[in-house]
């Protein structure tokens, strides 16, 4: 035969499992016990009460073994002493009259009691010629036996032992001088006045049977009877033999269930019967059995309602089992979705992402196939999320997905990799412009307006594309190469599709590299600030500074704000850079007043990301609370740009900071693409023109008209218009001419460190008229 496979025995132990939790179901379980209980309590109960019938019956076989044994005992002696008293009449009769000879043996106490017996002689016709008792001649003639040994007759009515009289006679001998019978006459009853109801009933039975069959005396209770006619050899042997216990046997008589005992004198043409009925002796048991009956049915009641009970307390037991079980499994099955899935989004995350990346890239290695890789970042999304709130936000993140999911095939997966950062996995794509048109389909699909908060608003998104497996062979890889490429669209001007090459990997790593110092370059001091003045155009004395941020990279050289502001942005480390940057200032111009300086405005640049942070307020009131510089000496720069993402926030955080005191310029004004008017709805105090337009002054007829209604439209709101960039005496000339109120620029002063900037203002000083 052959041995059991692993498999086999798993299916065996799977089955065994199985049965057994069906038989442990409380609807098995229960009635099953229920049904053993009640069949071991009743099996039990009926045993005990067979063995108490058993041990009854055995007892009373005995007990009738035993009076039968008595019984015969006491009927031979009475027997004995009848036919000794005939046997002594007989012989002691003589030559005297009968009478003369019995009255005789009765003075000398020879004979029975009178009261019970009666001694009578007949003659030869069976007349009664003398006796003990004077009745004799009353009585009927006696009949004449001719038998030689002992006759035992009735004599009388057959009614009842009281009419009928039992004789015992012996005929008179040949030789003696009277011929006839001598007869000892005893009422049968005293025969089985040994009958004790306490012990027989009133079913038992005594009896004495003549050999011919007919009973001589029997009773039953109260009841005496003689002259019924009995089977009697059938009696006898249905009988026990002497010492054995009675069997059991149906009486002819009276149709009752006796242990009897039947068993013949042996002197005697007698049996003696002795019987006890089963029904009545056994009335005892039968309390008992009903007893034990009793007792089973009141331990089949408890035991089924206790089973019942604890049938229900388990059912209910396994209802909250099971629904404990369920919460957990949904609990499980939820904390399972939440583990892979991004819980704004319902998207993949990038745990589930990266089981799906590289299953992907599995199956196209196995089936030489190519996979593309989508890197998506929202463009501006920041903004739009520090500037609308959270809410606003995750809903058009929400949006962005559902638009993601719509613009690519069922078979295509998009994940959310946290923040504003999106992949998309393409598998199986055929050729490259497959990929372009699923990425200008998600152009087309992000850049759609959105509606936020009542608003309209429009964003781009970035990607980077990445293919397995020519573009990275590894989960790790791919991803990364995705990353460089969605940089570089990134640096292409946003809101296009990049696909990475071998080029972009040098320019990637560089990138990566600045910002892993840029994170350590505040508490490593490598920041300063420079400063360039700003010439007030009628007296031409330096009356203001504009702190400008450098990084002094510990292996690059003094990098400028374009090389790492953008990227301080994107990271958010522009507001604790920020954060330095104005305190600094603050510090700075404090420390010339205390030097002997005169009190010089002190401009800081603040970022679209800086301004629109919650810290911004509580930094400057800070940085002037504990450098001790007076607000109106500060003046914040906002770019045009970053007061139009959220204008009604600009306008509220420039109020605040009026009310301080500061003071507000509009940075590169002219750059950005905002209406004129709007300006009015913005607390300002100063109007930059920006470089670029200074820049071909005066040659440049367009940037002279431009200037000049930057310069009118700053005086017509009561601004002061500064001009950057201002390179030329012909620049300073026209400026002047055309009522610029300062000029900044290389002309004037460089951006120079502290200590480079104080002799400027010294000197500056010296040349005053
Ligand atoms: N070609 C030319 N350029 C001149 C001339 N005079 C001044 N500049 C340059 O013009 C920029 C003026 O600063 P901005 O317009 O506020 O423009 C700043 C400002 O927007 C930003 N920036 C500088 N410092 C910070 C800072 O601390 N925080 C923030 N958020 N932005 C800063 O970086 C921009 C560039 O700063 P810089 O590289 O220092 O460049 C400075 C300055 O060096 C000139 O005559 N000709």
């Amino acid at each position: 035969m052959s041995e059991p496979t692993p498999h086999a025995e798993t299916m065996e132990s799977n089955a065994g499992r199985r049965w057994l939790l069906r038989v442990l179901d409380p609807g098995v379980l229960f009635p099953g016990l229920a049904v053993l209980t009640l069949t071991a309590v009743w099996l039990i109960t009926f045993n005990l009460v067979d063995r108490e019938y058993r041990t009854a019956d055995r007892r009373l076989a005995a007990l009738v073994s035993d009076m039968a044994q008595t019984y015969e005992a006491q009927a031979v002696r009475a027997l004995r002493e009848i036919d000794t008293t005939l046997k002594l009449v007989r012989y002691s009769l003589d030559a005297r009259p009968p009478q003369e000879v019995l009255d005789e043996l009765s003075r000398r106490d020879m004979l029975p009691p009178t009261l019970l017996f009666e001694v009578r002689i007949s003659d030869a016709e069976g007349h009664g010629i003398a006796s003990t008792h004077d009745l004799y001649s009353t009585r009927k003639t006696s009949r004449i036996t001719e038998q030689s040994g002992l006759v035992v007759e009735l004599e009388g009515e057959a009614a009842t032992g009281a009419d009928q009289s039992l004789v015992f006679s012996r005929r008179l001998a040949e030789e003696a001088q009277v011929s006839g019978t001598v007869s000892v006459i005893v009422n049968p009853a005293y025969f089985v006045s040994g009958y004790d109801m306490n012990t027989m009933g009133v079913q038992g039975v005594l009896a004495l049977v003549g050999d011919g069959g007919i009973s001589l005396v029997r009773r039953t209770g109260e009841n005496v009877h003689t002259g019924e006619a009995t089977e009697y050899e059938r009696l006898l042997s249905d009988s026990s033999l002497v010492g054995e216990p009675a069997g059991l046997s149906v009486s002819e008589w009276d149709g009752l269930e006796r242990y009897l005992v039947a068993r013949a004198l042996f002197e005697f043409p007698i049996a003696i019967v002795v019987g006890l009925s089963r029904a009545e002796q056994m009335a005892a048991t039968n309390a008992t059995r009903r007893a034990y009956y009793w007792r089973a049915l009141l331990v089949s009641l408890i035991s089924i309602a206790v089973l019942t009970l604890l049938g229900r307390l388990s059912r209910k037991l396994r209802l909250i089992q099971a629904k404990a079980l369920e919460e957990r499994l949904e609990h499980a099955r939820r904390a399972e979705h939440l583990a892979f899935h991004d819980t704004l989004t319902g998207l993949p995350n990038r745990a589930h992402f990266s089981h799906l990346l590289t299953h992907g890239m599995q199956h196209a290695g196995r089936y030489d196939k190519r996979l593309a890789l989508l890197f998506l970042d929202l463009d501006r999304f920041k903004a739009i999320n520090d500037s609308l709130g959270h809410d606003a936000g995750d809903e058009l993140l929400k949006e962005v997905s559902q638009r993601l999911i719509r613009s690519v095939r069922k078979s295509d997966r998009v994940a959310r990799l946290g923040g504003d950062e999106f992949v998309v996995l393409l598998p199986e794509i055929e050729a490259a412009d497959q990929i372009n048109r699923v990425a200008e389909k998600i152009l087309a699909a992000v850049s759609a307006p959105f509606l936020l908060a009542g608003q309209e608003f429009h964003i781009t998104v970035s990607i980077g594309v990445a293919q397995y497996p020519s573009d990275g062979e590894d989960e790790q890889t791919l991803m990364k190469h995705a990353d460089v490429a969605m940089y570089h669209a990134k640096e292409e001007g946003k809101n296009n599709a990049q696909f990475y090459s071998e080029e972009l990997k040098s320019g990637s790593l560089e990138r990566l590299t600045l910002e892993q110092s840029l994170r350590r370059a505040l508490e490593r001091k490598e920041f300063l600030l420079y400063y360039q003045s700003k010439v007030d155009m009628a007296t031409g004395r330096i009356i203001g500074m504009e702190a400008l941020l450098r990084w002094q990279h510990p292996e690059l050289d003094l990098l400028l704000p374009h090389q790492f502001i953008p990227l301080a942005e994107e990271n958010g480390l522009i507001v604790p850079i920020g954060r330095w940057v104005i305190y600094t200032a603050c510090q700075q111009n404090v420390a010339w007043q205390q030097a002997g300086l005169p009190a010089l405005s002190m401009a800081v640049n603040v970022s679209a990301r800086q301004f629109l942070d919650d810290s911004l307020l509580r930094d400057i009131k800070g940085a002037l609370a504990t450098t001790g510089m007076s607000p109106q000496l500060l003046e914040v720069e906002i770019t045009e740009g970053a007061m139009m993402v959220d204008m009604p926030r600009a306008v509220s955080v420039l109020q605040q900071l009026r009310k301080i005191g500061v003071r507000i310029a509009i940075d590169d004004f002219g750059t950005g693409f905002s209406a004129l008017s709007r300006l009015q709805a913005f607390p300002l105090d100063t109007i930059k023109i920006d470089g670029s337009f200074i820049h071909d002054l005066p040659g440049s007829s367009a940037d002279r008209s431009l200037a000049d209604a930057i310069i009118d439209l700053g005086r017509c709101l009561g601004l002061t218009v500064v001009a950057e960039g201002v390179e030329s005496a012909e620049q300073v000339d026209y400026l002047r001419r055309h009522s610029c109120d300062q000029v900044q620029g290389y002309y004037m002063h460089e951006p120079q460190p502290a200590c480079d900037a104080v002799h400027a203002i010294q000197k500056n000083l010296i040349s005053e008229p």
